[in-house]
This record gives C-alpha cells, sequence and structure tokens, in this order.
C-alpha cells in the first residue's frame, strides 16, 4: 500500500516571533507544499529496514528496525492516538541513529527533521519497515515553514495508513481529513516542530494543517475570510538561517529586558488585530480597497520595525526594504528572519511593469522572487492515483 500526502507553507503577514510570546499572528498557507510518500514492503519481503528518502537533498537514510526497537521499545511504542512530546533523554538516544547516517557537514541541519521523522514514525506505526520519500517545493530554512510543512505531511501519510482512521481508502485523487483527524494530526505534527525548533508557537502546524487565512494566539485559531485581494510578492534573499537559534535569541533578549520587550510584543499583539480586521471588513466598508492597503502596508513596516527591536532583521532583508521603498512598496521579513524571506505587499492598483522593475531589481542583487497563491485547502492525503 502507499499512501501520499501533501502539506502547504506560509507565510507570517503579522506576528512572527511574537506568537511564541503570547502575542496574536496573522498566517497564511501558500501554494507551495513538501509531499510524502510511504510504503511498506509486502509481506514476503525479507526487509528489516526503515529508509527516509530526501531526493531533493540527494539524502538516503536507512536504518534496521531490529536496532531502532532495540534503542526506543521500552516507550511501549506505538500510541497513535496520544500525541506525545519527546523527552530530552530519547532525543538522545534518536541522536545516535540519526548521527550513524554521517550526514555531510553541509547539510547538517537535516539531521532535526531525521530526528522528528524518527519520533513521528516510531510513536505512530511502531517498529515497522518501510520507505518514506519525501520532496518538497518549499526552500529550507527560509521562513516559508518547511519545518511544519515537513512535519504535517509525514504526520498524514502516517495516519492514513492506520485502520483507525476515517478516510475513503478507494478514492481517486487528494482528499482531506475530518475535524477529529485534522486535530490528532495537528498535535503530532506540533511535537514533531518541537523537535526541530525547540519552542514552537504551534502556528506554521496549524496554518499547514487546516489552510486558509488564520488568526492565532496561545494554541487558539480563527479562520479568517478575506474580503479583500491580497497579493504578496515572496523575496527569498537565500541567506540561511535557523529557526531554533533566532526563536531562542529573542527569548534571551526578553529575559534581559522584559519590561520592553513586553511592550514590544503588546505592540505586535495590536498590529495581527488590526491587520485581520482590515482583511475581513466588507468591502465597499467605510475603507475602499486602496485605502485597506494603504494600512495594511502600514502595519507591515511598524511590525518590521518591532521585529528589529527583537533583533531578527538582517542586511539582506533591509536591502529588500530599501529596494522594494523605492517603488513605494512596503515590506517585512516573514518567519523566523535572520535572512530568509521578506513579503511585499502588491496593492491591486499597481501595473505589472512596476512588479516587473522591483522584481528585476531584487534578483540583481541575488534574491529569488516569486508570487504564490495564498489562503488555500491545507493537507491532503492520496491513495489511489493523481491525474
Ligand atoms: N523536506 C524536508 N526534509 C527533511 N527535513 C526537513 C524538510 N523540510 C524541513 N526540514 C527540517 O526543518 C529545518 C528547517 O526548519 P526551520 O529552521 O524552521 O525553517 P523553515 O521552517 O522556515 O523552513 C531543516 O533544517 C530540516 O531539519
Ligand atoms: C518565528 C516563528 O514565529 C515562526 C517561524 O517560522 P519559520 O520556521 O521561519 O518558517 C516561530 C513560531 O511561531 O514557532
Ligand atoms: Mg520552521
Amino acid at each position: 500500500m502507499e499512501v501520499k500526502a501533501r502539506a502547504p507553507g506560509k507565510i507570517i503577514l503579522a506576528g512572527e516571533h511574537a506568537v511564541v510570546h503570547g502575542s496574536t499572528a496573522v498566517a497564511a498557507c501558500i501554494d507551495l507544499y513538501t509531499y510524502v510518500s510511504l510504503r511498506f514492503p509486502s509481506d514476503s519481503d525479507d526487509d528489516d529496514t526503515l529508509k527516509l528518502v530526501l531526493k531533493d537533498m540527494e539524502l538516503n537514510f536507512s536504518w534496521s528496525v531490529t536496532r531502532i526497537k532495540a534503542t526506543l521499545s521500552h516507550l511501549g511504542s506505538p500510541f497513535p492516538s496520544t500525541p506525545t512530546t519527546c523527552s530530552m533523554e530519547v532525543i538522545k538516544s534518536i541522536a545516535v541513529l540519526v548521527d550513524e547516517q554521517n550526514i555531510p557537514e553541509a547539510k547538517i541541519g537535516l539531521s532535526s527533521g531525521a530526528t522528528a521523522f524518527l519520533w513521528l514514525y516510531t510513536s505512530i506505526i511502531g517498529f515497522k519497515p518501510a520507505t518514506v520519500v519525501v520532496t518538497s517545493d518549499l526552500p529550507l530554512g527560509a521562513g516559508l515553514g518547511s519545518s511544519a510543512a515537513f512535519c504535517v505531511s509525514l504526520t498524514a501519510a502516517l495516519l492514513g495508513s492506520l485502520n483507525s482512521v476515517h478516510l475513503d481508502k478507494n478514492h481517486q485523487g487528494w482528499l482531506t481529513y475530518g475535524e477529529s483527524d485534522l486535530d490528532l494530526l495537528n498535535k503530532w505534527a506540533f511535537e514533531g516542530e518541537k523537535i526541530i525548533h525547540g519552542k514552537p508557537s504551534g502556528l506554521d502546524n496549524t496554518v499547514s494543517t487546516y489552510g486558509n487565512i488564520i488568526k492565532f494566539r496561545s494554541g487558539n485559531m480563527t479562520c479568517i475570510k478575506s474580503n479583500m485581494p491580497l497579493k504578496m510578492l515572496i523575496t527569498n534573499t537565500k541567506v540561511g538561517r535557523n529557526t531554533r537559534a533566532l526563536v531562542a535569541g529573542v527569548s534571551e533578549r526578553s529575559m534581559r529586558h522584559p519590561d520592553a520587550m513586553s511592550s514590544v510584543f503588546n505592540a505586535v499583539d495590536s498590529i495581527s488585530k488590526e491587520l485581520s480586521t482590515i482583511i475581513e471588513s466588507p468591502t465597499p466598508d467605510d475603507l475602499s480597497i486602496t485605502e485597506k492597503e494603504e494600512r495594511l502596508e502600514e502595519l507591515m513596516e511598524m511590525n518590521q520595525g518591532l521585529l528589529q527591536c527583537m533583533g531578527v532583521s538582517h542586511s539582506s532583508i533591509e536591502t529588500v526594504l530599501r529596494t522594494t521603498l523605492k517603488f513605494k512598496l512596503a515590506s517585512k521579513l516573514t518567519g523566523a528572519g535572520g535572512g530568509g524571506c521578506a513579503l511585499t505587499l502588491l496593492p491591486t492598483l499597481l501595473s505589472a511593469t512596476v512588479v516587473e522593475k522591483v522584481t528585476t531589481e531584487l534578483e540583481t542583487c541575488g534574491f529569488q522572487c516569486l508570487i504564490a497563491g495564498i489562503g488555500g485547502t491545507g493537507v491532503e492525503v492520496c491513495f489511489g492515483g493523481l491525474s
């Protein structure tokens, strides 16, 4: 049997980092996906290996199931309906299994992904041989939520292989999970994100699971129905960074300056709330589309200023801000910052010529630009053929 799953990446319109400290954030899924295929060997195959193939990265990992079992069977796996946090002690045991794979130094960031994989696989499936193949449209470590899309798509494929999950396995094409299965899936993916991020807010896995545009605060989400066109230019500075280190840096700064940082987080909370109100408010209302766009641009600039206060901007992001400002366009970083991606609002009345000019100038700086569709469906699975 083969189960395929795909989960989208995301952009954060407002509230990254502050959301880890209890502020509101607004995020939308984008139409770039991570894909997972899960295949169990037939009973006649004499195969004792669990294989993880990271196709884009040209990396093949393989573990003997007997070896994994010797390391982890004391945990009582599998426990698919009880999402559980991987303890530090178990992370260390899994790290030994990951280290044995000799990941090249240049790709060492993938070790946290491999650790999350082993935790999710053994917790949900147990000690069974299989081959898991992963591919992704998303740049890794660029702020577009590749870590969450990886955890969500993997969990979707794993849960999809269980009989306890309510899905029509004869359906041809992509299928969505029911509400209660999605809730379970999201909780497991959050446990995977904890292994990769250290202290995630849960925003990224939630938007990748449920899709749409969401307002999120302290683990609770509300879907936002947008009443205006939202076109964003995404610029990838290609400056690599690691969310875990950036999130830890903000927490350290907030321990050094608790009062000042709490005011920063409160300001971000207000920005996210105002931003979601503007997006949702009916048009024509008291504000025209152009006026709404101007307010969004101002809020994005204010949010970017506060991200600078948190210490997560970067010279490459400042270059994007300066370049887009020349065309009177507002930008902010998206995701953890420290490089990675920036968002630029493209107002409805902006001419195609200006979009072309700004894109060319950003690309001349060595950056990569794209316009993604935002706010679509979340995670999906597939058992049959895909047309
Ligand atoms: N397709 C993938 N395969 C394996 N690991 C992945 C994949 N996508 C993401 N990861 C893991 O997530 C990490 C990147 O996550 P993170 O630093 O949070 O950045 P972002 O989520 O913005 O892309 C990678 O270094 C890797 O460990
Ligand atoms: C910085 C943060 O708000 C978002 C991180 O997103 P990403 O991993 O950079 O795509 C962290 C979080 O919410 O868990
Ligand atoms: Mg991430």
